[in-house]
C-alpha cells in the first residue's frame, strides 16, 4: 500500500516528451498511455511518415531498479518471436537518460474498445472462432519458450479478420509446472507456466460471450448460470479457468476448441 503510493508519487515526476521532439529517425506525436513499467508514445518516422510506438521506462523503474532489464526483456521476446501478428522491434536506446525502444504500431482495435465502446456482440460460434485464433498465437509464443502473461482484452487487437497481440512487458520464459505449490486464484494469470496464458484465454472467451448477454433479473448469478452456452463450451472455460482440472498445454486447449466448434457447426 505505502509502496504503491510512493511509486505513484515518484511516477508523478515524469516529464512528458513533447510533440515534435526528435529521437533519431522518429518524431514524437502524442502520448498513448502510461502502463505498469512504461509510457507509450505514438511516433512518426520522419522520412516515410510511417507511425510506430515508442515505449520508455517510467521514473520509478528508472530510479529504483535496473531499468534496462524491462526494455531488454520485452525487445528480446519480440525479436525472438519475429512474427507478423506481434510488433516488430525497430530500435532501442537511451534518450535524455531514459531507456526506450521503438516498435511496429499494430493495426486494429482492441477487444476492450470493440465490446465496451462500440457495443460489438459475439455469438458462441464467433467467440470460439476467436478463441481458436488466440490459442494458435499462444501456441506460437509457447513454442518459442515464452509466456505472454498479460493477455487481457486491451492487449488483443482485431484487424480485418485477424488478431494481433501487443504489450509483451510481462512476458517471461516458461517454467516447469510446479503444481504442488498451491496458488491463489488471482495469481493464476501471473504464474510462469503455460496455464497462465490459458487462464487468460478463458477470461477472453467470457468477455466475448458476455457481450451478447442481456440480464433478465437483478440478482447476480455465476457465469455458468447467466450465459446460455453449450455444456461443452462451459466445460472448456471451466477447465481454462481451472475450476475443474486444467489443460497441460496450449495444444490440448486448441484440440478441445476445434472439436467443440466442429460439433456446434453440425447442430
Ligand atoms: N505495438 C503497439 N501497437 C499499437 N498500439 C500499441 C502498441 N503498444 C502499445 N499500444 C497502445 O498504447 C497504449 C499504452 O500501452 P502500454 O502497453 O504502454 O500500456 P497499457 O496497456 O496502458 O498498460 P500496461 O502496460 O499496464 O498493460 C495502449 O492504448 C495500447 O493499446
Amino acid at each position: 500500500m505505502i509502496g504503491s503510493l510512493f511509486r505513484r508519487m515518484v511516477d508523478g515526476f515524469e516529464i512528458e516528451w513533447k510533440s515534435g521532439e526528435r529521437i533519431n529517425q522518429f518524431q514524437v506525436m502524442t502520448c498513448l498511455g502510461k502502463g505498469s513499467y512504461g509510457t507509450a508514445y505514438d511516433v512518426r518516422q520522419v522520412h516515410t511518415g510511417d507511425r510506430a510506438v515508442l515505449k520508455r521506462v517510467r521514473p520509478y523503474k528508472k530510479w529504483f531498479t535496473d531499468s534496462m532489464k524491462y526494455i531488454d526483456n520485452e525487445t528480446a521476446v519480440l525479436e525472438e518471436l519475429n512474427h507478423p501478428r506481434f510488433p516488430e522491434i525497430y530500435e532501442k536506446g537511451v534518450f535524455k537518460q531514459t531507456p526506450y525502444f521503438i516498435m511496429e504500431k499494430m493495426d486494429g482495435r482492441t477487444f476492450e474498445d470493440l465490446i465496451f465502446k462500440e457495443g460489438k456482440t459475439y455469438s458462441e460460434e464467433e467467440s470460439l472462432d476467436l478463441g481458436i485464433q488466440l490459442v494458435k498465437l499462444i501456441m506460437v509464443i509457447h513454442k518459442s519458450g515464452y509466456l505472454h502473461r498479460d493477455l487481457r482484452i486491451p492487449n488483443i487487437l482485431w484487424d480485418n479478420g485477424v488478431i494481433n497481440i501487443i504489450d509483451f512487458g510481462l512476458a517471461c520464459r516458461i517454467q516447469r509446472d510446479n503444481s504442488e505449490v498451491p496458488l491463489l486464484h488471482k495469481e493464476y494469470m501471473r504464474e510462469k507456466t503455460a496455464k497462465s496464458d490459458l487462464y487468460a484465454l478463458g477470461h477472453f472467451l467470457l468477455f466475448l460471450l458476455y457481450s451478447s448477454y442481456e440480464p433478465v433479473e437483478r440478482k447476480e448469478r455465476s457465469w455458468e448460470e447467466e450465459l446460455d452456452i453449450s455444456p461443452a463450451t462451459r466445460g472448456l472455460i471451466q477447465k481454462l479457468l481451472r475450476y475443474d482440472g486444467s489443460f497441460e498445454n496450449a495444444e490440448q486447449a486448441y484440440m478441445e476448441l476445434m472439436k467443440i466448434r466442429y460439433d456446434l457447426s453440425r447442430r
